[in-house]
């Protein structure tokens, strides 16, 4: 949850310019949300905050009973390795390495010990992401594939919450529209929440709850009325 939060960027005059002012935003456990709006709004800026890889400069980010906004960068680093997956518009793979090892990557440089049972979860995970080989290099996939390696890393050590920056803009539509399905489906089994940030309207349609981003502040969208089934015509 995030409550009063406030986040300022210096332009290139050296003045203060208000990037973002939330009042209240809240994600409940397995809900799916998604931000858009248009460039420059704030929605990176809004994720980065949520995700505890920013810190606002007043305010309070709380995720279940840890106040994240009030710990150390070391201490957030490690909450966010163990609590959060963050799936990224770029990858962020590491192309020397192999799939297997770029899943788990995180895991070595946290408390985890990379056990075998966590080594099945992350071939498991790989083979359920549609790639069968995970001993390919990062560096010979496609943009798709490597997306799909970025899900499974992101999922490995059953986060409770996702957060998704524009995971479709770098790939063409047709790629986009499989990943991001395969994204929210492989989110929803987990049971994590999943808070995304996105322009592609595809991807914007298989989130029950839309947040615009706007000249740094959230507005909500109406909630979707429900269909009125034939039965109860
Ligand atoms: N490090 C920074 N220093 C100064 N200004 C910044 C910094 N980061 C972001 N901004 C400014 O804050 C505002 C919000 O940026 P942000 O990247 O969050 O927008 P966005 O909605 O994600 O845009 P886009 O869709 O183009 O990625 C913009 O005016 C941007 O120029």
């Amino acid at each position: 949850m995030l409550e009063h939060i406030a986040v300022d960027h210096r332009d290139a005059g050296g003045a203060k310019v208000r990037a973002l002012e939330i009042d209240r935003f809240a994600v409940a456990a397995g809900e799916r949300v998604v931000l858009t709006g248009p460039s420059g709004a704030g929605k990176t800026t809004a994720l980065h905050v949520a995700a505890g890889i920013a810190r606002p400069d007043t305010g309070r980010v709380q995720w279940g009973d840890r106040v994240v906004s009030a710990e150390r960068e070391a201490v957030r680093d490690r909450w966010r390795r163990e609590t959060i997956g963050f799936v990224f518009q770029n990858f962020h793979l590491v192309p020397e390495l192999d799939i297997l090892s770029n899943i788990l990557i995180a895991r070595w440089f946290s408390a985890w010990r990379v056990d075998g049972a966590l080594r099945a979860r992350a071939v498991a995970l790989a083979e359920r992401m549609g790639l069968p080989d995970p001993r390919r290099r990062a560096g010979v996939l496609s943009r798709g594939e490597q997306q799909r390696v970025a899900i499974a890393r992101a999922l490995v050590h059953r986060p409770a919450i996702v957060f998704a920056d524009e995971p479709t803009a770098s790939l063409d539509a047709e790629t986009g529209a499989v990943i991001g399905t395969l994204l929210v489906e492989a989110v929803a089994e987990t049971g994590a929440s999943l808070v995304a940030v996105s322009h592609d309207a595809r991807l914007i349609e298989r989130f029950p709850r839309v947040v615009q981003v706007l000249g740094g502040r959230l507005v909500e969208d109406a909630p979707a009325l429900p269909r009125i089934s034939e039965a109860a015509r």
